[in-house]
């Protein structure tokens, strides 16, 4: 039986750990904190992150990361992006060598401009070939609740992304596989900051016209981000890009969508920060590092832009609305 050890108990680890279990693989989740780790143990559930969520007879947790990794197969990455470096400096020398390791995070590190395969790379000397990704439209409620979701699973070694396949793939949950990493990873980590765009749009009030517009355009942005840095153009046009952007763009359930709304609708960031109760809506900060990364390969991004100038700017939902309007007219 395959071994997985999925480090990090948040809304996703937790889900993707049940998809993992519900699917015959013999699974551990480490959560950072000891009474996440003994809820999901004791009274199977994790009521911070997956409130109301059964957890399947035989999902191990703790506390223990070093126990967690121990003879682990599969190491599932699930920490928020820009904690992935220092978790895994912690966890290095409890890495089994020959394991895969298969990030779920959506993001682009700030300040060194890397994808998490990239850092994951860096961090553990791990040869490309044994670093995978998970992205697509997965909403970890939705998983949670048994909904059918499909995702992709990339890695340049496709016996690899074969053996994470077979090893999480269930009646509800129906993983493709992909060679693209690049093109996973840059559809993961733009679609929050479209989704934040989609929020903003709707928090001031506008209708479906602009959201199409907003998914439609932001589809076309992070395709050129994409294939700057080497991706396939299907990638994007797939479960990874298009079908996550739109999920993330339209759900209420989105972090992501959610905040720019807040934003949208007259609130200041720490107050849109303070309603997330914790949990990560990734784009705030990666929209820093995506527009630094587009602008590094002379790339535009407009609505990456404006979410940035918003953010970080912190200029009105308004005026950055006039300034995406004002742009010069063009072919599409
Ligand atoms: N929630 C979803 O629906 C979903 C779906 C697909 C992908 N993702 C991606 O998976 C990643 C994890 O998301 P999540 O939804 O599980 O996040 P979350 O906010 O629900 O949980 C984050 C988890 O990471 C742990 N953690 C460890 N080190 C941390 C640190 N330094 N700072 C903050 N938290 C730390 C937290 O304790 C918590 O258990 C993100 O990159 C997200 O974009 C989320
Ligand atoms: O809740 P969000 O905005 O982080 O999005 C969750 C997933 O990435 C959707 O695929």
């Amino acid at each position: 039986m395959v071994k997985a050890a999925v480090m990090g108990a948040g809304s996703f680890g937790t889900a993707y750990a049940k998809v993992l279990r519900d699917a015959g693989t013999e699974v551990t989740l480490w959560a950072r904190r000891a009474d996440v780790a003994d809820a999901v143990a004791q009274r199977r559930v994790n009521p911070d992150y997956l409130p109301g969520v059964r957890l399947p007879e035989g999902l191990r947790a703790t506390h223990d990361h070093a126990e967690a990794l121990d003879g682990a197969d599969v190491v599932v990455l699930a920490v928020p992006s820009q904690s992935l470096r220092g978790n895994l400096a912690a966890w290095s020398g409890d890495l089994p060598p020959s394991a895969t390791l298969l990030s779920l995070a959506k993001g682009v590190e700030v300040g060194t401009l890397m994808r998490m395969s990239q850092v994951t790379a860096e961090v553990t000397g791990a040869e490309s070939d044994r670093i995978a990704v998970l992205s697509g439209p997965n909403l970890a409620k939705e998983i949670a609740a048994e909904q059918p979701t499909a995702t992709v699973i990339a890695c340049p070694d496709s016996v690899r992304a074969v053996a994470v396949q077979r090893a999480c793939a269930t009646g509800y949950f129906r993983p493709y596989t992909n060679t693209d990493v690049t093109g996973c990873e840059v559809g993961g980590a733009c679609k929050n900051v479209i989704a934040l765009c989609s929020g903003m749009a709707a928090g001031i009030g506008l209708g479906e016209n602009t959201s199409a517009a907003i998914i439609t355009r932001g589809l076309a942005e992070m395709t050129r981000l994409g294939v700057a840095l080497g991706a396939r153009p299907e990638t994007l046009a797939g479960l990874a890009g298009v079908g996550d952007l739109v999920a993330t763009c339209v759900s209420p359930l989105s972090r992501n969508r959610s905040f720019g709304e807040r934003l949208g609708r007259g609130e200041t960031l720490e107050q849109a920060q303070q309603a997330t109760h914790g949990q990560v809506a990734e784009g705030v900060k990666s929209c820093s590092s995506i527009l630094e990364l587009a602008r590094s390969y002379g790339v535009e991004m407009p609505l990456t832009e404006a979410v940035h100038s918003v953010c970080h700017g912190r200029i009105p939902v308004s005026q950055a609305l006039v300034q995406l309007l004002g742009r010069r007219i063009k072919p599409e």
